[in-house]
């Protein structure tokens, strides 16, 4: 019976390790011939990329987790053209025309939901809400950022560049070296105009001495957010990490709500007393969710709009500051510029009048090209019966996009790509337009987007960017710091590019 028993075992062991092996063999063929599929019979196997990435997300992956996923772009649009394959389902461009294509193409496509971080508190922001529940919260906050409310809004950001000139002259006095962090501070300055517009009131961070560094606080959210979208594709990844996240932050994140909830609290009880983003809302705040706007709605992109405000604004007002100081030909015309205008003295430096300065608005199209502050994909979905795109059609459920590092500068699009030319911009009247640009093409220049989902803060931005540096130019003789700062540029990003120290040498004028 033992030896019976002991043989059936055996019997038994070895047939299984026979099913084993012929589940393995199986699962082995199944994920050949998948592969083989997404290689050479899937719908996009006829786009051009290379082989590793079309049959896998994992160097997509691990490219965005690194913050370089735009540089192996680059080098695949080298390789294979204005279309890349750079997933198994996803396409990016870098001709013109798809911009069209893509981001006005009626009706809106949608986001790509990997990329898109659930908000907490489950209501959704602009980033994040989908079809009607998009148009209807950016119906509600548009005219926040018309023209008119920005004339009304001139002199919140007028006030805080003021205070970022007084704030530089402080820490220049205090600095034997007079050497200071621009960076820093102009997030600070950045930080306070828009609380003061978000909130109704800032927490006055030039006014605040220490380190109050909202700015890469709020740069380690997208860096997370990035990691969290990206491993979302890998399940039960997300899970896990969305709980890791939810535990670790949840301190955090309670206070962070307490506060923007106080504040924006109080800021609708003041009512209609002044222009900011929630003068339109206040009124239209309706529970039922199919009009007007929720409260938590309201709670989820204040916060939203802060966080992506002062990030983005913050690094492209640093990055034409450098731009400037790597380039005295392109300052020393900026200068110029400034003071030739007829201003009397620094408070003359307004919205208004720093709105028709064609040098200074150039330079800062330049910088947008040369450093877009989130330099990759910005994606969408193909509709199911599939679309046009370039000229050349894109199966239903294909994630497409532009990345716009990698259209603002290509040689496809623009002559010396990487070189900071701001002459580009200017009208072809204009004195110091240089023709060799005349084959450029502007249309490549989106750095705010297009269409429905196109960047609603953009006037608000270059309004900021103008003052703030037009007063800077005004104030200080300035030089880089730093012996060789020719590595500046070199940054990773995770939505957004890293903050970055930028270290300049200050003399009052
Ligand atoms: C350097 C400055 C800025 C740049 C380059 C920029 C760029 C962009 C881009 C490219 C988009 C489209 C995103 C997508 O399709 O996924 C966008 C959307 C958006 N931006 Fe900006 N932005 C800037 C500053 C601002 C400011 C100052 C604000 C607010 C005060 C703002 C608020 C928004 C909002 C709310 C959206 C979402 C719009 C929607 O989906 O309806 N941005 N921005």
């Amino acid at each position: 019976m033992a030896v019976e028993h002991t043989t059936s075992n055996v019997l038994d062991c070895s047939g299984n390790t026979s099913s084993i092996r012929q589940s393995e063999l199986s699962q082995s063929t199944t994920i050949f011939l998948r592969l083989a599929y997404l290689a050479f019979l899937h719908p996009l196997s006829k786009y051009p990329g290379p082989k590793l990435w079309a049959i896998s997300r994992i160097p997509w992956a691990y490219h965005v987790i690194k913050g370089d996923v735009w540089h192996s772009f680059d080098k695949f649009h080298d390789q294979y053209g204005p279309v890349v394959r750079i997933a198994p389902d996803e396409l990016t461009y870098i001709t013109p025309e798809a911009w069209k294509d893509i981001y006005t193409a009626k009706p809106d496509l949608n986001k790509d939901p990997y990329s898109l971080t659930p908000p907490l508190n489950g209501a959704n922001s602009l980033f994040t809400a989908l079809g009607d529940d998009h148009k209807r919260i950016r119906g509600a906050f548009i005219n926040a950022f018309s023209d008119k409310a920005l004339r009304e809004q001139s002199s919140i950001i007028e006030e805080y560049a003021q205070q970022l000139i007084q704030r530089m002259k402080a820490e220049l006095h205090g600095s034997p070296s007079q050497i200071v962090d621009i960076q820093r501070i102009i997030g600070y300055a950045v930080f306070d105009i828009i609380s003061d517009l978000t909130w109704g009131e800032s927490p006055g961070t030039l006014q605040t001495t220490g380190d109050q560094n909202w700015v890469t606080r709020f740069f380690l959210h997208a860096q997370f957010s990035t990691v969290r979208n990206c491993l979302s594709r890998f399940p039960p990844l997300d899970r896990i990490l969305y709980y890791v996240f939810l535990r670790v932050t949840s301190k955090q994140r309670i206070a962070n709500t307490k506060l923007t909830t106080e504040r924006i609290n109080r800021r609708l009880a003041a009512g209609h007393s002044r222009s900011d983003f929630m003068t339109p809302i206040i009124g239209k705040i309706s529970e039922k969710g199919h009009k007007g706007i929720t409260k938590s709605e309201v709670l989820t992109n204040g916060l939203a709009v802060i966080i992506a405000n002062s990030q983005l604004t913050t690094i492209a007002i640093t990055s034409a500051m450098y731009f400037l100081l790597r380039h005295p030909k392109q300052l020393r015309l900026a200068a110029e510029e400034v003071a030739n205008v007829g201003f009397h003295d620094e408070s003359d430096i307004k919205v208004a009048t720093t709105q028709p300065l064609p040098y200074l608005n150039a330079v800062i199209s330049e910088t947008l090209r040369l450093h877009h502050p989130t330099p990759g994909n910005l994606p969408r979905v193909a509709p199911k019966g599939g679309m046009m795109i370039a000229g050349r059609f894109v199966p239903g459920g294909s994630v497409i996009g532009v990345s716009l590092y990698n259209i603002h500068t290509r040689s496809e699009n623009f002559k010396a790509p990487l070189e900071f030319h701001p002459e580009r911009f200017l009208e072809k009247a204009d004195a110091r337009y240089d023709p060799a640009f005349q084959d450029d093409r502007l249309d490549a220049f989106q750095p705010f987007s297009m269409g429905q989902r196109n960047c609603i803060g953009s006037k608000i931005f270059l309004a900021e960017a103008r003052v703030f540096l037009a007063r800077l130019i005004w104030a200080f003789d300035m030089e880089l710091a730093e012996q060789d700062a020719s590595s500046w540029l070199d940054q990773k990003a995770w939505l957004v590019y890293e903050p970055k120290p930028l270290k300049v040498r200050l003399q009052e004028r």
